[in-house]
């Protein structure tokens, strides 16, 4: 050997392997012991000079070291019983030229008190770190940014690109979709990606505020406006928006009083709060957003035509997430990564067959349906996997009616579907419906009346 090699001796393997843990084995691929330190010795009150050789079953207890060299797959922090206690081992696959030669296990359980100390303290300073962070998005309002809206169909693909195109400029942008789909997600986006990014974003649900406080929400009331106003009047929602962008969520459900003030605020680009003697100016960027058909509303004279073409400058769909089952897996694992993170609980993946009835089933309540079931199976299994016995049964048993159905049945349904997402989409104008399906008007019109599809 020439001087400037460098060999190390199994003396200095002790040397650091006993500095940094309280047991270090090495096994060869056949699962024999090739080394083990003797700090590991005392504590398994065994002669090192006669393990070595043995098979690490024969010698450590509920060990798997002898497994990792058969997978190949290393594990880390696993909590291995062993002799009266717990102890935290690590094992990791020793590969030379593509092949596993061995393996090396390393445990620490010198306190395990200790340990479960920093875990909490570590979960702590996790919890403080999202309470900052949100805190930080806070300020400006903003939660989401265009990087948390996750998908790979094209029907995602597609609307990332047309959010990009959008963000830039000023344009008023009214957002579609069913509840949980991701619009409020989409409004967070064009903001963070316009130019008023350092400007504060408001949201505005219309539906939850009772009509006669939504004036006030919306614009402010001066110092004496009326009996119980507070002492130096009240800044409206659009005022704190101002250089920044207003989210009007569920802009359907605004009273028609409320929609004519709101053109005004719009075409005009000022406002008077409750009791002003003069109009403010504002410079806001509205998006809406609605999982309701306004033109439905406008019909009915429950939505403003006029405040409709200027919201409606652009639109955006979101289409639901059974129209778009290629992101289902995506989304549950991405879910499952953020709230594990959030929560510090250790659940590392979802059982095969889960995530396929996820596929399957329909999400009424969308994204924000999945995300619930990823969370509550997170919370529920006792595993480091999700498991059939921890989502919610309705998942179960939409299999189950599928089993007990004739082909009939599901060749009935698979067609009533078809013939509804059709008219959905053309709005029930059932000539097109019946030339898009490539069937004829009357066979349309027989169909509506069996399946009793109405408008
Ligand atoms: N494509 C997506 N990727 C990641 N998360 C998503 C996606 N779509 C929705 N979400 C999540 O689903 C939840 C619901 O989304 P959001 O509140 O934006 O929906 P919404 O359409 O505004 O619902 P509602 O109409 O009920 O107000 C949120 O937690 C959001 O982060």
């Amino acid at each position: 050997m020439k001087e400037t090699e460098f060999s190390i001796s199994n003396n200095w393997l002790d040397l650091i392997f006993e500095s940094f843990y309280d047991g270090v084995v090495i096994v060869n691929c056949h699962g024999e012991i090739s080394y083990i330190t003797n700090s590991y010795c005392d504590f398994l009150k065994i002669e090192r000079n006669k393990v070595i050789g043995m098979h690490v079953t024969d010698v450590i207890e509920n060990t798997r070291m002898h497994l990792v060299v058969e997978t190949g797959k290393q594990e880390f922090a696993d909590i291995q019983f062993l002799l009266g206690d717990y102890v935290i081992a690590n094992r990791i696959p020793i590969i030379e030229n593509k092949k596993i030669v061995g393996a090396i296990g390393t445990i620490i359980f010198r306190d395990i008190g200790e340990w479960k100390k920093m875990n909490s303290h570590i979960k702590g300073l996790l919890s403080d770190m999202n309470f900052y962070r949100n805190e930080w998005k806070g300020t400006n309002g903003l939660k989401y940014s265009l990087n948390d809206l996750v998908g790979k169909s094209n029907k995602i693909k597609d609307l990332k690109e047309r959010v990009k195109r959008i963000s830039g400029g000023d344009i008023s942008v009214l957002i579609k979709g069913e509840s949980g789909t991701g619009k409020e997600l989409i409004a967070h986006s064009i903001h963070q990606l316009s130019d008023r990014i350092d400007k504060p974003f408001v949201k505005v649900n219309c539906g939850s505020i009772p009509e006669h406080l939504l004036e006030s929400e919306l614009f402010g009331y001066e110092e004496g406006a009326f009996t119980g106003a507070r002492k130096g009047g009240k800044i409206g929602k659009f005022q704190y928006a101002d250089g920044g962008t207003i989210f009007l969520d569920e802009v359907g459900d605004m009273p028609i009083h409320m929609q004519v003030k709101l053109l005004r605020v719009l075409q005009e680009k000022e406002f008077e709060p409750i009791g002003a003697l003069q109009s403010k100016k504002i410079n806001v960027r509205v998006i809406a957003a609605t999982n309701g058909p306004l033109e439905k509303m406008i019909d009915s004279k429950l939505f403003r035509k006029d405040l409709y073409y200027r919201i409606n400058a652009f639109q955006l769909s979101i289409p639901p997430l059974r129209d778009r089952r290629e992101d289902i897996k995506l989304l549950a694992i991405h879910f499952l990564k953020k709230i594990t993170t959030r929560i510090g609980k250790r659940v590392t993946s979802i059982h095969p067959d889960v995530l396929s009835l996820m596929e399957n089933y329909d999400w009424p309540g969308n994204v924000r349906e999945l995300e619930n079931v990823v969370e509550a199976g997170i919370h529920f299994t006792n595993d480091e996997m999700i498991g059939k016995d921890s989502i919610p049964e309705n998942l179960l048993y939409q299999q189950r009616e599928e089993e007990g159905k004739s082909l009939k049945e599901l060749v009935e349904e698979t067609e009533k579907k078809a013939i509804e997402d059709v008219l959905k989409r053309v709005e029930f104008d059932k000539i097109k419906a019946a030339q898009i399906l490539g069937i004829g008007k009357s066979s349309l019109y027989d169909k509506i009346k069996r399946y009793k599809i109405s408008e």
